[in-house]
């Protein structure tokens, strides 16, 4: 038995990741210490009860609810309370205390994350956040070391578990939204408000540390446009799935260069959150339940795909872990850490000017010429159409005029000009409804 030096771990909350923490590095205790090359000895645990009932048995001798005093004797401090306070100030005692953190606190990073970096070199520390996006997923690292050599284009993933697990069920079993998302939240995988899932905020943070990442600029949150699932409702999962698509709520960071609205040989980027159709032949519709994948396009390594469980807490536990054994190595070896490459600085361009293609679904009259008025109104919008289906619904009496659906799939056209057409449409007398407006990605 080798006699590694000790280093002391603070665990900062036993939820559903936490408790997962504690007892993988109770079970695994002398493997990680020959990998991490430390013994990795869990100095507390500071919990808001210390009685309160548990899913997961912690040793009752290590809880406690004074977590200034643990973080202070401590040499990392992992924080898995999640928001923003008291974590901020828990994160900020650590470093100036001299100790290494681990964090899955994607809330915290993409509102405070320059202040913690910051905080971070000036004392030679470092901030680990592997379980911050996409869970158990590898895919901090990969962008921040394996492709620090690449220049990456472009990212699509989907990047929120609950949200996947709600719109696969949706589609799969025709289940309401409201009773899936109750699901999400008994196994855990639902933060602590979900609203923060299902209105998009949770992957717009992912969006945003994922884009910061890639393109070497600090993405601010309000730069990151957001759209949830809220909207989506059975009939446009039906819809999609009989046109061929499945819904899925992505994330997209795109590097724009060669633009009209940006300078001469200037880059800028788009970091978007929305709910899109997807082809059902396409990679990312056969990702499943919980699962996340991120897709990165990068100039020399060409596509990369990562995929795999994008929350749960035993899952995400195994990314947090993979993170502490990094801090402990750094912490033996000493000097200072390796701080966020944000110099390229790239701008964020407006979604008003992002380029995608959409499909459009209106009831319309069903009478001679309203196709022509339609295709006109588009066409000046400079909307252009690739695909056009039509189905008829039947009149509801005698004298009711009938109405047509149609199913509009549009070439890439510019956002605002697409919003300002739809508009048009929406007053114009031949459309009864615009019943959706959907992006499509990934064809
Ligand atoms: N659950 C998941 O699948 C994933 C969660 N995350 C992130 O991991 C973090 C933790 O998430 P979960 O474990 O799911 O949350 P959770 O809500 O299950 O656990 C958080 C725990 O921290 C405790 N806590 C909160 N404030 C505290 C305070 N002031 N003092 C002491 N204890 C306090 C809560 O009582 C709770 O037990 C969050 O930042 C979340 O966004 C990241 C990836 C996946
Ligand atoms: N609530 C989040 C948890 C992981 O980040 C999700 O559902 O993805
Ligand atoms: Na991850």
């Amino acid at each position: 038995m080798i006699d590694y030096r000790r280093l002391r771990v603070a665990l900062l909350g036993a939820g559903a990741v936490g408790s997962q923490v504690a007892h993988l590095l109770h079970t695994h205790a002398d493997e990680l210490a020959d990998r991490a090359g430390a013994a990795l000895e869990l100095a507390g645990i500071a919990v808001r009860d210390v009685d309160a009932p548990r899913d997961v048995e912690l040793p009752r001798e290590l809880l406690t609810t004074d977590a200034e005093t643990l973080i202070v004797g401590s040499d990392i401090v992992i924080e898995l309370m999640g928001g923003i306070e008291p974590a901020r100030a828990h994160i900020q005692l650590a470093l100036n205390s001299g100790a290494d953190v681990v964090t899955a606190n994607k809330a915290l990073l993409a509102t405070h994350g320059t202040e913690i970096f910051d905080a971070a070199d000036q004392v030679g520390a470092s901030v680990y956040y592997e379980a911050a996006v996409a869970g158990a997923i590898p895919i901090i690292r990969p962008l921040r070391d394996s492709l620090a050599g690449d220049r990456v284009n472009r990212i699509m993933g989907i990047v929120n578990g609950t949200t996947n697990y709600i719109l696969d069920r949706m589609d799969g079993e025709g289940a309401e939204m409201a009773e899936v998302l109750a699901d999400a939240q008994r196994l855990g995988y639902a933060e602590a408000d979900p609203t923060a899932d299902v209105e998009g905020y949770d992957a717009a943070q992912k969006a945003a540390i994922l884009a910061s990442l890639a393109f070497h600029t600090t993405v601010p949150l309000d730069a990151v446009h957001r759209e949830g699932i809220t909207g989506i409702t059975k009939g446009m999962m039906d819809a999609a799935r009989h046109a061929g698509y499945v819904i899925k709520l992505l994330a997209v960071c795109e590097r724009l260069s060669g633009r009209a609205d940006v300078a001469d040989g200037a880059e800028a980027i788009s970091v978007r959150v929305y709910p899109a159709l997807v082809p059902r032949d396409h990679p990312l519709a056969s990702v499943h339940g919980v699962n996340n994948a991120v897709f990165v396009q990068a100039e020399a390594a060409g596509d990369l795909m990562f995929y795999g469980a994008g929350a749960g807490g035993m899952q995400t536990a195994s990314a947090v872990l993979g993170d502490l054994v990094s801090a402990a190595r750094r912490h033996i070896a000493g000097g200072a850490g390796v701080g966020e490459s944000t110099r390229a600085n790239l701008p964020t361009v407006d979604i008003g000017k992002v380029v995608t293609r959409y499909q459009v679904t209106l009831e319309v009259d069903d009478r001679p010429g309203v196709l022509a008025r339609v295709a006109g109104i588009l066409s000046d919008g400079r909307v252009s159409i690739a695909t056009v289906e039509q189905s008829i619904a039947e009149p509801t009496g005698p004298d009711e005029a009938g109405s047509a659906r149609l199913v509009i799939g549009t070439h890439t056209a510019v956002e605002q000009d697409l919003s300002e057409t739809v508009m048009r449409l929406a007053e114009d007398d031949v459309v009864e409804r615009v019943v959706s407006v959907l992006r499509v990605e990934g064809d």
